[in-house]
């Protein structure tokens, strides 16, 4: 469902106006700013960052960011931040179901929850995972992170994100980015919703390069998609704007509605991405390669190869190699993955990864597949198999991912986890 425009391709220099004239001609700060607007510019780098990272928006808004009353403290809710230090780090194993829907009327914030994250925000390092559930639109409360940048992974029930920067709408199977300190709320489009955010301090996520695999594959720059210019024009009533700011939630009452951009350019900027547009590319011979070869978008830190966060999915796709073992190997990693299920079956778990759940194998910590997927994948025929219907992901972390006090202790999480190794059997014939 979606009647809403966009402009395409990725991290762009974007012109956008709602209004015909809404834009000023050959500079940015004229005199008189058109159609009685303001001037506002909107930076997501310093301004002196070489100019392959260098992103910033020039506004034309009804009134400026400024104006309204001083942030007050709201509590933080089930929202947490770096150092996640509330309780020790397992290096166990862990899983959780999904995170209930809500009984009570609840906003995409009011259900937002922390289940794990990593880094120093104040030194851009680092993310926070967290878990939505709702059933209420935000109509007059808007939120903006100064802490990271949004992706936005729906797992169950649309969403409309209404920004500073226009609309946009995902649905499962989509993503979308909502970078550092723009505002937005967010509208269901369906009676309820569930999913993932990633919250990241880090570099902004951009798309990797690509190396021997050529200028195509992947998730291609042009299946990105930023809204047009949409403005709000509302005022004489309260609008709660809360912000998110050194791990904390503030809440300033506006007296107009924040989302009153009528007109922007520049390359900072919210998008969406269809992930069923992900061209993957995989063995067509045999062995089972790095899930680096799924990565969508990364965040680099100031280490080569060394990501803040890899934003990785396991589409659906064929499975043809041959003499192969072809469901992920046993393994313990440097980097440390939280994976998320948006729809059907991972092909390490047999059960017990559902659809809303989580996962957090962390630094060193050995997983790979259950004792069902490892019984079946060693004796099946490999005859090439579609593996359809699914949608599995991963936020891949420099930093180890440490567990909030609530993903701890949520009912949520699967104590008994670790059951499904423990039916492997010794196979070793050791000539005897
Ligand atoms: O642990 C996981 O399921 C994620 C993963 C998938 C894969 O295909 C290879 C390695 C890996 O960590
Ligand atoms: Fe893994």
């Amino acid at each position: 469902m979606s009647n809403l425009h966009y402009q395409s391709g990725f991290g762009n220099e974007f012109a956008t106006e709602a209004h015909p004239g809404g834009l000023p001609v050959g500079q940015n700060a004229p005199q008189h700013a058109p159609l009685g607007l303001y001037t506002e510019q909107l930076s997501g780098s310093p301004f002196t960052a070489p100019r392959h990272l260098n992103r910033r928006t020039w506004t034309y808004r009804i009134r400026p960011s400024v104006m309204h009353p001083p942030y007050a403290r709201l509590s933080n809710g089930l929202v947490r931040s770096t150092p996640f230090n509330e309780v020790e780090t397992t290096p166990s194993q862990l899983r959780w179901d999904p995170i209930p829907l809500p009984t009570q009327p609840t906003d995409f914030l009011d259900g937002l929850t922390t289940l794990a994250g990593n880094g120093d925000l104040s030194m851009h390092s680092g993310v926070a995972i967290h878990l939505y559930a709702a059933n209420k639109s935000m109509t007059d409360r808007f939120f903006y992170s100064a802490d990271g940048e949004l992706l936005f992974v729906p797992q169950l029930g649309g969403l409309r994100l209404h920004t500073e920067l226009g609309i946009l709408n995902i649905d499962n199977g989509e993503i979308a980015v909502i970078p550092r300190g723009i505002k937005f709320r967010v509208e269901l489009t369906g009676k309820e919703a569930r999913g993932y955010v990633l919250e990241n301090f880090g570099q902004p996520l951009r798309l990797p390069d690509l190396g021997p695999i050529g200028a195509n594959g992947l998730a291609n720059s042009r299946d990105f998609l930023t809204p047009v210019a949409a403005y709000d024009d509302r005022d004489g009533a309260k609008f709660e704007v809360v912000a998110k700011f050194l791990g904390n939630l503030w809440v300033s009452e506006f007296d107009h509605s924040p989302l009153d951009v009528v007109a922007w350019h520049g390359n900072y900027a919210p998008y969406k991405y269809d992930l069923r547009l992900f061209n993957c590319i995989n063995t067509v011979s045999f062995d089972h390669p790095d899930p680096s070869i799924f990565t969508v978008l990364t965040s680099p830190s100031e280490l080569p190869g060394t990501a803040n966060v890899d934003f990785v999915i396991f589409p659906p796709r064929w499975m043809v190699a041959e003499h192969t073992f072809r469901p992920p190997w046993f393994h313990r990693n440097f980097m440390n993955e939280f994976m998320g299920l948006v729809q059907g079956q991972y092909d390490a778990k047999a059960e017990g990864f559902v659809p809303g759940g989580a996962s957090l194998h962390n630094c060193m910590s050995g997983h790979g597949p259950d004792a069902e997927t490892f019984e079946r994948a060693s004796h099946t025929e490999l005859k090439p198999v579609k593996l359809d219907g699914t949608l599995a992901f991963m936020f891949e972390t420099r930093f180890a991912c440490r567990p909030t006090k609530f993903a701890m202790d949520t009912a949520m999480l699967q104590h008994e986890y670790y059951e499904c190794w423990q039916g492997l059997k010794k196979n070793f014939e050791n000539g005897k």
